[in-house]
C-alpha cells in the first residue's frame, strides 16, 4: 500500500454535472478520502446519483465548478496520468463488464486485466485471482467460466474483483450487489469492507439498499434538487431530516433499517 503521503483524496467543490438539457447536479461538494470510513450517496431515482460518479470518475466533465484529484482537475488530467488516476480511483457503475468487456473472454482474464492495468501504472499488486474470487465468494475454479455463461450476481462479483486488483485508493460503487440474493449480498458486502479496510481504500457507496447502504458506510449524503440536502450515519438522517424527500424515503425504508433508528 502506498504511504498517506503519496494517496490523493477526490474533492467535489460546487459541482453542477449532467446532460445536454439536463443538469441533476447543481452545487455538490464532496470529499471522498482514502483510509476515511466508507460514505454514501442516497436519494429518489434520476436524482444524480450515477452523475456524480460518473463526474468523479472523469467520465463527464463538470459544467461548472470543479473535480480535483489531488490537486488536478480530473477532466484535465492527459493521457499519459490516466492511467494512473484509473488505477489509483476504480469505478463500477451499473452496466460493467456488460457493455465494454468481450464476453467470450474468461473470468480469469477480465481480472487478470485489472490486475495487468494496475502493474502498468505503477501499483504494487500482491493479489492473485484467485485470492481476488474468493475473496468475493466465489471459487477459484470460476476462472475458467466465460463472461456470457455467468449469471448477473456473479458479473457484478466479478466487477468488483476486477476493480479490487488494483488495491485502488479510491473505490466508487454505484448498485454494485443488486443481482444477489440477500444471504450472498451480505457475506458479499462484508468481504468487500473488510479488504477496504485492509488496503485503506476510500469508498463512495451509491444504492437503493439501504440495509446494505447502513452496514457498509458511517456517512450518507441525501441528494436532492441538486444539492446535498442531510448528511450523516443513515438511521440519524432518516430520522431527524425534515426534508420532504428524506420522509418519503423514511417511510418506505423496509422494516430492518427503520428498527435500526
Ligand atoms: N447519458 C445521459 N444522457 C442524458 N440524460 C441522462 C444520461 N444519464 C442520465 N441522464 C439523466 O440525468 C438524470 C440523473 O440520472 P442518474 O442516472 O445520475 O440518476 P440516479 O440518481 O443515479 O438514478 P437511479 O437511482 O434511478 O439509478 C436523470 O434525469 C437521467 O434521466
Amino acid at each position: 500500500m502506498a504511504g498517506p503521503k503519496s494517496v490523493k483524496s477526490l474533492h467535489a467543490q460546487d459541482l453542477w454535472a449532467g446532460y445536454p438539457g439536463v443538469e441533476p447536479l447543481r452545487g455538490v461538494t464532496l470529499d471522498v478520502v482514502p483510509g476515511e470510513a466508507p460514505i454514501g450517496v442516497v436519494g429518489e431515482s434520476g436524482v444524480g446519483k450515477s452523475t456524480l460518479l460518473r463526474a468523479l470518475a472523469g467520465k463527464i466533465k463538470p459544467l461548472s465548478g470543479s473535480v480535483t484529484w489531488g490537486k488536478r482537475p480530473v477532466h484535465r488530467i492527459g493521457p499519459r496520468d490516466k492511467r494512473e488516476f484509473r488505477a489509483a480511483v476504480s469505478h463500477v457503475g451499473q452496466q460493467e463488464l456488460v457493455n465494454n468487456v468481450d464476453q467470450r473472454k474468461t473470468v480469469d482474464a477480465v481480472v487478470r486485466a485489472g490486475l495487468a492495468e494496475a502493474r502498468k501504472a505503477g501499483r504494487t499488486v500482491s493479489l492473485t485471482v484467485g485470492d481476488l474470487l474468493e475473496s468475493l465468494a466465489l471459487p477459484a475454479s470460476f476462472g475458467t467460466r466465460q463472461m456470457y455463461t455467468i449469471s448477473g450476481g456473479e458479473r457484478q462479483r466479478v466487477a468488483l474483483a476486477r476493480a479490487i486488483a488494483s488495491r485502488p485508493d479510491i473505490l466508487l460503487l454505484d448498485e454494485p450487489l443488486t443481482a444477489l440474493d440477500p444471504a450472498t449480498r451480505l457475506e458479499v458486502a462484508t468481504a468487500i469492507k473488510d479488504v477496504l479496510e485492509t488496503l485503506g481504500t476510500g469508498m463512495l457507496l451509491v444504492t437503493h439498499d439501504l440495509e446494505l447502504m447502513a452496514r457498509m458506510t458511517q456517512t450518507v449524503h441525501f441528494l436532492a434538487d441538486g444539492v446535498f440536502v442531510a448528511e450523516g450515519p443513515l438511521d440519524r438522517v432518516l430520522a431527524e431530516s425534515e426534508h420532504p424527500s428524506v420522509r418519503g424515503l423514511a417511510e418506505a425504508a423496509p422494516l430492518a433499517v427503520q428498527r435500526m433508528r
